[in-house]
């Protein structure tokens, strides 16, 4: 994008365009873009002689967000073009999703920028349609991702995803070769039991599931690995945020009391083992009938944006009950991918950018920490 010259103009200084672009707000990040980071470069180049100037401006997102960064650009484009004496402009667009902060207590899954637990309190609220949902909503905004199912005691990712009886391939006996599903690569926990496998014995062996399955899985290059967690906050939660590096967890909840103080306790949890809560989807928020559009707030109203404010986290979405949703889900295609264009798709694409979002804005601060750190 380029604008033609005026050479009659007054020539730009760049605190005046700093402080323009900050009157461009960023919704995924709640932030406007000098604090979401997305600002690469700004670069004035004067024509001393002719008195006028050209302003560059390079935007990289540094989460998945094609569906944004197009009307990000024009956004910029329209809020520098309207300064005095910026008679050229150039936008450049890119997309770089950097790797999680370091940590120096525990180690990063090889190849895998930012593992993300999607948890719950309580069974049966939507967590593993929530899961599947953010991870194809991430793939649809520009990721490479990877779901693992780490519900051990109940694992229906692969039901959910089509895979049907497909078991992984073993590499020299010891490294499996995830699965791929509508382009996301998969991994179950229910591949290391089969339906006989007692319900006792699963317990104790989750663990150990769990951490073979994070040591031994080839996942190459991925931006986003969702971890779909077992419902509740016992030893799978504790084995994962205290053996890998976590980017953070997503909390899934209906809006009905019950639900919400189970999902208190997984906030608390994630908490007390430095695992950054990056908000709450609340699920079932709402019934519309097919037949007739009437509006049910089967489970109660407003419980997500009560635990996210109570907690000074983010609300990230609202997904209504919807046929649709858990047809789809039913029959191996969540919905984001059997109808993308449908207002749920769009639902779970918002929410998984603003997951993405949370990520980039955490690893953001954390790197300007360290930075601090070492100045001193
Ligand atoms: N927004 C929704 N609208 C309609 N059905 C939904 C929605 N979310 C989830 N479901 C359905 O609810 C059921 C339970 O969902 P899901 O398996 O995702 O829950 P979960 O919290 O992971 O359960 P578990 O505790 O067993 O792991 C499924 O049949 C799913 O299709």
């Amino acid at each position: 994008m380029s604008v033609p010259s005026d050479s009659n103009s007054p020539r730009v200084d760049e605190a005046q365009l700093w402080k323009a672009l900050e009157g461009v707000y960023v919704e995924d990040f709640d932030a406007n873009i000098v604090e979401a980071g997305i600002i690469d470069q700004l670069r004035i180049d004067d024509d001393q002689e002719e008195e006028k100037s050209k302003i560059n401006v390079v935007l990289k997102m540094p989460y998945a967000g094609n569906s944004e960064i197009r009307n990000l650009a024009q956004a910029v484009w329209n809020t520098l073009y309207q300064l005095p004496g910026v008679e050229a402009l150039g936008v450049d667009l890119d997309m770089e999703i950097p790797h999680g902060p370091e940590n120096k207590e525990l180690p990063f899954l090889a190849g895998v920028k930012h593992v993300i637990a999607v948890a719950s309190g309580k069974g049966g609220v939507g967590k593993s349609t929530t899961a599947v949902n953010i991870a194809y909503g991430l793939a649809a905004e520009g990721a490479s991702v990877g779901i693992l199912d780490a519900d051990i005691y109940g694992p229906s990712i692969p039901h959910m995803l089509g895979l049907g009886d497909k078991r992984p391939e073993m590499v020299d006996g010891k490294i499996f070769k995830p699965l791929e599903a509508h382009g996301v690569k998969a991994m179950s926990m229910g591949f290391l039991v089969t339906e006989q496998t007692p319900m006792v014995w699963r317990g104790p062996m989750a663990s150990g599931a769990l951490q073979q399955i994070l040591t031994q899985t080839d996942w190459g290059e991925l931006d986003y690995l969702i971890v779909d967690m077992p419902p509740g906050t016992g030893d799978i939660q504790l084995t994962l945020a205290q053996k890998i590096a976590l980017s953070g967890a997503v909390i899934v909840t209906t809006p009905q009391n019950i639900a919400l103080l189970d999902a208190q306790k997984g906030i608390e949890m994630f908490r007390k083992v430095d695992v950054p809560v990056l908000g709450v989807v609340e699920n079932m928020s709402t019934h519309i009938c097919s037949q007739c559009g009437h509006e049910e707030p089967i489970f109660g109203t407003g419980g997500g944006d009560r635990i996210a404010e109570g907690y000074e986290t983010r609300l990230l979405g609202q997904l209504p009950l919807s046929l649709k949703i858990r047809d789809q889900a039913d029959k191996g295609k969540p919905v984001v991918v059997s109808n993308p264009s449908s207002e749920w798709a769009e639902s779970y694409r918002k929410v998984a950018r603003r997951v993405g979002a949370q990520v980039a804005m955490n690893s953001m601060a954390a790197s300007s920490l360290s930075l601090e750190i070492t100045d001193e």
